[in-house]
């Protein structure tokens, strides 16, 4: 297979502009993702995270500059993305069997009854079993925890061998143990695959252990810096609007808590030092 290597990046942003309605949702998108990292999309509310989502996949026009994807002008490569969106809680779905709803990942775009060939199982398979849900294929969706069906969808998305992953609040709504179990997921895709990895992500903590790095949509303008980078308490808090503090354990994990004052968000002008990390 044509797999990109190691040494071009996966996402290239430049100058680009998203606008939806006559509004601009952000711009001045000038970055480098690189193939097999795992990256958080951050940013408030209507940022636009979905949006540069859907401007990956070619959903949505830049307004200006341009974007690349697996080194093709973005919707070109859309054959090599495997797309888990925002909520996957369809409810027409909810009788199809585990099985039948990953064959879609694969088959759904043609049209008509047609026999499942043997390779399309096959396939399914594989995608199952990379989810952890191989014992479920015969399980109807509507049966399952909200844990295992979000896997279902990682599945469905995995069935026609992408190189990245793109996946819009994948974490909403699960427990933790859930959330915990889809990161591991995450986690063996990117190790043992070395699938690229996008995930729109409210919440960080949980995903830490393989974030890579970050896309954050800052005033209007989406940056991307290594984790290490994003997990400073200035950026995280000027980033939530609302006060954040980076705890390190004494054996070396990081993670966001609320700021235990309270106090405003410092006003500085983090554009300056987000140039810094911009790759
Ligand atoms: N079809 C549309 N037409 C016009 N404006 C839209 C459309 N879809 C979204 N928007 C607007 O574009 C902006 C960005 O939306 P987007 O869904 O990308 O944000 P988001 O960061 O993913 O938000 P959330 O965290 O709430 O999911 C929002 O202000 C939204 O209202």
């Amino acid at each position: 297979m044509d797999k990109q290597t190691h040494h071009s990046p996966a996402i290239v942003l430049d100058n680009a502009a998203i606008s939806r309605g006559g509004h601009t949702i952000w711009s001045h998108g000038n970055f480098s993702i690189p193939t097999a990292s795992v990256t958080a999309i951050v940013g408030t509310n209507g940022a636009g995270k979905t949006s540069l989502l859907k401007a990956e996949l070619g959903l949505l026009a830049s307004s200006s500059g341009s974007i690349e994807v697996l080194g093709q002008p973005a919707g070109k490569a859309k054959a090599k993305i495997g797309y888990v969106p925002q909520s996957y809680s369809n409810q027409d779905d909810v009788n199809l069997t585990v099985e039948q709803s990953v064959l879609l990942g694969i088959n759904g775009n043609r049209f008509g009854i047609h026999p499942t060939r043997v390779s399309e199982r096959g396939q399914a398979r594989r995608a199952m079993s990379l989810t952890g849900i191989e014992d479920r294929a015969a399980a109807r969706l509507g049966e399952l925890s909200g844990g295992l069906r979000q896997r279902a969808a990682i599945a469905q998305a995995l069935a026609s061998d992408p190189e990245l992953l793109i996946l819009d609040e994948p974490l909403a709504n699960l427990d933790l143990a859930s959330q915990r179990e889809c990161v591991q997921v995450l986690s063996n895709l990117n190790h043992e695959l070395g699938m690229t990895i996008q995930i729109v992500a409210h919440d960080l903590n949980v995903l830490l252990p393989i974030l890579t790095g970050a896309v954050y949509i800052l005033d209007g303008r989406p940056h991307y810096a290594n984790i290490h980078d994003v997990m400073n308490s200035d950026l995280l808090t000027q980033l939530y609007g609302t006060p954040v503090e980076v705890v390190t354990t004494p054996q070396g994990n990081m993670f966001i808590s609320p700021h235990a004052g309270g106090s405003k968000p410092k006003e500085q002008n983090l554009h300056t030092r987000s140039r810094n990390c911009q790759q």
